[in-house]
């Protein structure tokens, strides 16, 4: 008998669609479309933390690609690797199993390779990785080109001139240190079978809880499953579940301090899936962390004309994200956030 399907967020069509056809990664897309698109996606954000974007003009191969490039990355002598270790200064390179922790109470089996900058010379050589450059490159640009008409839309369901919060974001992946906003390749290895494991007393997990630090981040994933999430105002894990081809778009720390919560931050991690088959599977993943600019402030919000359907859940601040501090200390949050998770 086959086991059964497990039911998922996806499955019980429980996160909003958003279908960007007509946008794909165009810079200059049409109005009245961006202005649908933020409309969903300010409902979706508020309502639950996450949406899907479905027809956003990414192709699968290009995804793939890079999956294939971070597998090989992985594949090369530690020395080798070594010379690509993630640089704390810029958060740009290779993050080894270990190096980042969320959750101190498990091992977090997960190989990331963080981009902040699209110079080649940071980046795996040819002779190395052939063609990582030419894969992760315009992969970037097209995820910056997609924060940057989300951007757009947020800005008119805010009630802000469209352009507002572009020129909040404009230096991302420009390389020239005022933005921090990163694409992340991300390589979770095979889980050792559960009799084989480590000691007893440490477990494995794929990622810990946390929510993102930034504006938004964009989530294209394999389809071996274990992301999780809490939805808002929700205290249960659940499975998100895989539709191939569609991006995931979740609220990260500062949307939620700059709307004082009316778009919370959205909780998640990333479990080893039950099973020996599947723990036996490695999963890919790339996230692009959308930040605004550091020093920049974000403007005051316009006042809603309407109530949104549901209050929102009281907003607790990081101390540092205050009602006060909050748009000036961006760059000081993301500090201490890579201070708490980074070896
Ligand atoms: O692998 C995933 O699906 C999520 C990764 C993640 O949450 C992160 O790197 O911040
Ligand atoms: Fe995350």
């Amino acid at each position: 008998m086959s086991a059964p399907r497990q039911e998922t967020l996806l499955s019980r069509c429980e996160i909003p669609i958003i279908d960007l056809a007509h946008i794909g990664t165009d810079v200059c897309p049409m109005k009245s479309v961006v202005r649908r698109i933020g409309q969903q996606l300010f409902a979706a954000l508020n309502d639950k933390g996450l949406a899907v974007l479905v027809n956003h003009g990414i192709a699968e191969g290009k995804l793939k690609a890079v999956y294939a490039d971070l597998d090989n990355f992985c594949a090369l002598p530690e020395g080798c690797q070594a010379q690509y270790l993630r640089n704390p200064s810029n958060n740009h390179g290779y993050v080894r199993p270990g190096m980042e922790q969320f959750d101190n109470t498990k091992k977090e089996l997960r190989h990331s390779f963080n981009i902040t900058t699209l110079s080649a010379a940071t980046m795996p050589a040819e002779e190395e990785v052939p063609q990582f450059v030419n894969h992760a490159i315009p992969l970037a640009r097209d995820l910056t080109n997609l924060s940057r008409v989300l951007l757009q839309a947020l800005a008119y369901a805010l009630g802000l001139p469209p352009a507002t919060l572009l020129a909040c974001h404009a230096g991302m992946l420009q390389g020239d240190g005022r933005n921090p906003s990163a694409m992340r390749l991300l390589y979770y290895p095979p889980v050792p079978p559960e009799d084989e494991g480590p000691p007893r007393d440490v477990a494995y997990t794929r990622c810990g809880a946390h929510s993102d630090y930034g504006t938004f981040t964009l989530l294209a994933q394999d389809s071996e499953g274990g992301l999780e999430v809490k939805l808002n105002g929700s205290d249960k894990w659940e499975t998100v579940g895989h539709l191939p081809g569609a991006i995931l778009v979740q609220t990260g720390d500062l949307l939620a301090a700059w709307t004082t919560n009316l778009l919370p931050a959205l909780m998640h991690r990333v479990v080893v899936p039950a099973g020996t088959y599947a723990r036996a599977r490695g999963r890919h993943c790339v996230a692009y962390f959308c930040h605004p600019d550091d020093g920049v402030t974000l403007p005051a919000l316009p006042p809603r004309a309407a109530p949104v359907a549901a209050p929102p859940p009281p907003y607790v601040p990081h101390v540092h994200l205050t009602l006060h501090h909050r748009l000036l200390n961006a760059a000081h949050h993301l500090q201490k956030r890579f201070r708490e998770t980074y070896a």
